[in-house]
Protein backbone atom coordinates (compact mmCIF):
# COMPACT_ATOMS: atom_id res chain seq x y z
CA UNK A 1 0.00 0.00 0.00
CA UNK A 2 1.36 3.49 -0.78
CA UNK A 3 1.64 6.48 1.48
CA UNK A 4 0.38 9.48 -0.85
CA UNK A 5 2.33 12.79 0.65
CA UNK A 6 1.95 16.56 -0.97
CA UNK A 7 4.76 18.41 0.02
CA UNK A 8 7.72 20.86 -1.39
CA UNK A 9 10.59 19.74 0.30
CA UNK A 10 11.42 15.80 1.94
CA UNK A 11 13.63 16.19 4.97
CA UNK A 12 15.21 12.56 5.57
CA UNK A 13 16.61 11.50 8.63
CA UNK A 14 20.05 9.37 7.87
CA UNK A 15 20.04 5.98 10.53
CA UNK A 16 17.37 4.00 10.25
CA UNK A 17 15.85 5.86 7.28
CA UNK A 18 18.20 5.89 4.32
CA UNK A 19 20.89 3.77 5.92
CA UNK A 20 20.93 0.46 7.57
CA UNK A 21 21.63 1.00 11.32
CA UNK A 22 24.73 -1.17 11.14
CA UNK A 23 26.14 1.74 9.04
CA UNK A 24 26.58 3.80 11.75
CA UNK A 25 26.53 1.88 14.54
CA UNK A 26 29.31 -0.94 13.46
CA UNK A 27 31.43 0.84 10.54
CA UNK A 28 31.32 4.59 11.70
CA UNK A 29 31.46 4.03 15.15
CA UNK A 30 34.03 0.67 15.28
CA UNK A 31 36.22 3.17 12.67
CA UNK A 32 35.67 6.64 14.90
CA UNK A 33 36.53 4.23 18.87
CA UNK A 34 40.17 3.47 18.09
CA UNK A 35 40.26 7.03 16.50
CA UNK A 36 39.21 9.60 19.21
CA UNK A 37 42.04 9.74 20.81
CA UNK A 38 44.81 10.14 18.29
CA UNK A 39 42.61 12.85 16.74
CA UNK A 40 42.14 14.58 20.22
CA UNK A 41 46.32 14.93 20.80
CA UNK A 42 47.04 15.27 17.34
CA UNK A 43 44.23 18.13 16.65
CA UNK A 44 43.90 19.81 20.33
CA UNK A 45 45.22 23.14 18.85
CA UNK A 46 42.16 23.25 16.26
CA UNK A 47 39.52 25.43 17.89
CA UNK A 48 36.70 23.03 17.08
CA UNK A 49 38.04 20.06 18.57
CA UNK A 50 38.90 22.42 21.44
CA UNK A 51 35.40 23.63 22.21
CA UNK A 52 34.19 19.72 21.67
CA UNK A 53 36.60 18.39 23.89
CA UNK A 54 35.73 21.10 26.67
CA UNK A 55 31.80 20.81 25.59
CA UNK A 56 32.46 16.66 26.71
CA UNK A 57 34.29 17.86 30.07
CA UNK A 58 31.37 19.93 31.06
CA UNK A 59 28.56 17.70 30.29
CA UNK A 60 30.64 14.47 31.47
CA UNK A 61 30.93 16.67 34.77
CA UNK A 62 34.74 15.79 34.21
CA UNK A 63 37.22 18.63 35.37
CA UNK A 64 38.63 21.40 33.57
CA UNK A 65 41.92 19.48 33.39
CA UNK A 66 41.12 15.72 32.69
CA UNK A 67 42.93 14.37 30.56
CA UNK A 68 42.49 13.17 27.04
CA UNK A 69 42.00 9.56 28.13
CA UNK A 70 39.19 10.51 31.03
CA UNK A 71 37.39 12.54 27.97
CA UNK A 72 37.55 9.40 25.26
CA UNK A 73 36.60 6.78 27.80
CA UNK A 74 33.59 9.48 28.37
CA UNK A 75 33.04 9.51 24.48
CA UNK A 76 33.08 5.33 24.40
CA UNK A 77 30.59 4.85 26.73
CA UNK A 78 28.34 7.39 25.10
CA UNK A 79 29.11 5.47 22.12
CA UNK A 80 28.44 2.71 23.91
CA UNK A 81 25.16 4.23 24.82
CA UNK A 82 24.46 5.69 21.33
CA UNK A 83 23.79 9.07 23.16
CA UNK A 84 24.19 11.79 20.39
CA UNK A 85 25.94 14.22 22.44
CA UNK A 86 26.95 17.19 20.30
CA UNK A 87 30.40 17.55 20.77
CA UNK A 88 31.10 13.64 20.11
CA UNK A 89 28.96 13.96 16.86
CA UNK A 90 31.35 17.20 15.99
CA UNK A 91 34.58 14.84 17.15
CA UNK A 92 32.81 11.85 15.09
CA UNK A 93 32.22 13.97 12.10
CA UNK A 94 36.08 15.32 11.98
CA UNK A 95 37.49 11.58 12.00
CA UNK A 96 34.69 9.86 9.78
CA UNK A 97 35.41 13.08 7.08
CA UNK A 98 39.00 12.12 6.81
CA UNK A 99 37.93 8.13 6.92
CA UNK A 100 36.03 9.23 3.29
CA UNK A 101 38.72 11.00 2.55
CA UNK A 102 41.53 8.69 2.69
CA UNK A 103 39.02 6.26 0.73
CA UNK A 104 38.51 3.95 3.84
CA UNK A 105 34.77 4.06 4.64
CA UNK A 106 31.98 3.72 1.86
CA UNK A 107 28.25 4.76 2.49
CA UNK A 108 25.73 1.63 2.10
CA UNK A 109 22.11 2.79 1.34
CA UNK A 110 18.42 0.75 1.20
CA UNK A 111 18.37 0.19 -2.43
CA UNK A 112 14.72 2.16 -2.50
CA UNK A 113 16.37 5.26 -1.36
CA UNK A 114 18.26 6.56 -4.55
CA UNK A 115 15.93 5.74 -7.31
CA UNK A 116 13.59 7.57 -4.87
CA UNK A 117 15.77 10.74 -3.83
CA UNK A 118 16.37 10.71 -7.51
CA UNK A 119 12.30 10.61 -8.96
CA UNK A 120 11.60 13.49 -6.39
CA UNK A 121 14.05 15.81 -7.37
CA UNK A 122 12.96 15.03 -11.20
CA UNK A 123 9.39 16.02 -9.78
CA UNK A 124 10.78 19.11 -8.77
CA UNK A 125 11.17 18.39 -5.47
CA UNK A 126 13.55 19.92 -2.52
CA UNK A 127 15.56 17.68 -0.98
CA UNK A 128 17.30 18.05 2.50
CA UNK A 129 18.83 15.83 5.12
CA UNK A 130 18.22 15.99 9.02
CA UNK A 131 20.70 13.89 11.25
CA UNK A 132 22.52 14.64 14.71
CA UNK A 133 25.62 13.46 12.64
CA UNK A 134 27.58 16.52 12.03
CA UNK A 135 27.01 18.19 8.28
CA UNK A 136 30.23 17.77 8.44
CA UNK A 137 29.93 13.89 8.14
CA UNK A 138 26.11 14.22 6.56
CA UNK A 139 28.13 15.45 3.56
CA UNK A 140 31.19 13.43 3.62
CA UNK A 141 28.83 10.56 3.77
CA UNK A 142 27.29 11.46 1.05
CA UNK A 143 29.94 12.17 -1.05
CA UNK A 144 31.03 8.59 -0.81
CA UNK A 145 27.74 5.92 -1.30
CA UNK A 146 28.12 3.10 -2.91
CA UNK A 147 25.78 4.77 -5.33
CA UNK A 148 28.67 7.50 -6.36
CA UNK A 149 28.29 11.16 -4.74
CA UNK A 150 25.02 12.05 -4.02
CA UNK A 151 25.43 15.71 -2.53
CA UNK A 152 24.03 17.36 -6.13
CA UNK A 153 20.88 15.72 -4.62
CA UNK A 154 20.61 17.94 -1.68
CA UNK A 155 19.56 21.63 -1.14
CA UNK A 156 20.87 21.97 2.48
CA UNK A 157 22.33 19.70 5.14
CA UNK A 158 21.13 20.04 9.06
CA UNK A 159 22.37 18.87 12.44
CA UNK A 160 21.77 19.54 16.44
CA UNK A 161 23.93 22.37 16.03
CA UNK A 162 21.93 24.18 13.21
CA UNK A 163 18.79 23.00 13.74
CA UNK A 164 19.11 21.48 17.16
CA UNK A 165 17.75 18.07 19.52
CA UNK A 166 15.64 15.74 16.88
CA UNK A 167 13.13 15.50 19.24
CA UNK A 168 12.28 18.84 19.89
CA UNK A 169 9.43 21.16 17.29
CA UNK A 170 11.59 24.33 17.04
CA UNK A 171 14.31 22.34 15.52
CA UNK A 172 12.03 21.57 12.47
CA UNK A 173 10.89 25.53 12.75
CA UNK A 174 14.30 26.86 12.28
CA UNK A 175 14.74 24.45 9.47
CA UNK A 176 11.51 24.86 7.71
CA UNK A 177 12.39 28.87 8.08
CA UNK A 178 16.13 28.22 6.45
CA UNK A 179 14.37 26.40 3.64
CA UNK A 180 11.62 29.04 3.07
CA UNK A 181 9.29 26.36 3.17
CA UNK A 182 5.62 26.61 4.73
CA UNK A 183 5.80 23.80 7.62
CA UNK A 184 2.46 21.99 5.87
CA UNK A 185 4.43 22.02 2.61
CA UNK A 186 7.71 19.85 4.36
CA UNK A 187 7.85 16.16 4.60
CA UNK A 188 10.31 14.44 7.09
CA UNK A 189 10.91 10.98 7.05
CA UNK A 190 12.54 9.24 10.12
CA UNK A 191 12.16 5.81 11.80
CA UNK A 192 12.06 7.20 15.24
CA UNK A 193 8.77 8.45 16.66
CA UNK A 194 9.50 11.17 19.18
CA UNK A 195 11.00 12.54 15.48
CA UNK A 196 8.11 12.12 13.89
CA UNK A 197 6.53 13.65 16.77
CA UNK A 198 8.81 17.05 17.00
CA UNK A 199 8.17 17.51 13.41
CA UNK A 200 4.74 17.44 13.23
CA UNK A 201 4.31 19.92 16.34
CA UNK A 202 6.19 22.24 14.18
CA UNK A 203 3.31 21.64 11.52
CA UNK A 204 5.35 18.95 9.23
CA UNK A 205 3.75 16.00 7.00
CA UNK A 206 5.74 13.50 9.68
CA UNK A 207 6.51 10.56 7.70
CA UNK A 208 7.60 6.66 9.65
CA UNK A 209 9.82 4.75 8.28
CA UNK A 210 9.51 1.16 9.63
CA UNK A 211 12.09 -1.23 7.68
CA UNK A 212 12.03 -4.82 8.27
CA UNK A 213 14.68 -5.92 10.48
CA UNK A 214 15.56 -2.09 11.97
CA UNK A 215 15.57 -1.16 15.18
CA UNK A 216 12.55 0.66 14.89
CA UNK A 217 10.83 -1.79 12.67
CA UNK A 218 8.16 -2.43 15.79
CA UNK A 219 7.26 0.72 17.11
CA UNK A 220 4.63 2.58 17.78
CA UNK A 221 4.18 4.77 14.94
CA UNK A 222 1.26 6.24 16.56
CA UNK A 223 -1.23 7.91 14.24
CA UNK A 224 1.82 8.48 11.80
CA UNK A 225 1.44 7.23 8.49
CA UNK A 226 4.30 4.31 7.62
CA UNK A 227 6.13 3.04 4.87
CA UNK A 228 8.17 0.21 5.10
CA UNK A 229 10.29 1.56 2.00
CA UNK A 230 10.58 4.78 -0.11
CA UNK A 231 9.12 2.58 -2.60
CA UNK A 232 5.52 2.61 -0.73
CA UNK A 233 5.80 6.80 -0.09
CA UNK A 234 4.34 8.79 -2.92
CA UNK A 235 5.35 12.34 -2.95
CA UNK A 236 4.14 15.28 -5.18
CA UNK A 237 3.72 19.02 -5.09
C1 LIG B 1 26.69 9.65 8.19
S1 LIG B 1 26.32 10.94 9.22
C2 LIG B 1 26.52 10.18 10.79
C3 LIG B 1 25.28 9.62 11.32
C4 LIG B 1 25.29 9.64 12.81
O1 LIG B 1 26.30 9.87 13.42
C5 LIG B 1 24.09 9.42 13.51
O2 LIG B 1 24.10 9.42 14.74
C6 LIG B 1 22.82 9.22 12.79
O3 LIG B 1 21.73 9.63 13.53
P1 LIG B 1 20.34 10.00 12.88
O4 LIG B 1 19.91 11.24 13.56
O5 LIG B 1 20.53 10.18 11.42
O6 LIG B 1 19.42 8.87 13.18
MG1 LIG C 1 17.14 7.59 12.42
Amino acid sequence: MSVPVVAEAVVVDIEGTVTPTSQVHVVLYDYARPRLGPWIREHGGDPVVAEAVARVKDEAGLGAQADTGEVVAVLHRWMDADRKATPLKTLQGLIWQDGYARGELTTGLFDDVVPALRSWRDAGLRLAVFSSGSVAAQIASFSHTTAGDLTPLFEAHFDTVNAGPKREADSYRRIGEALGVAAQRVAFCSDVPAELDAARAAGWRAVGVARPGEPCADADFGTHPVVASFDELEVSR
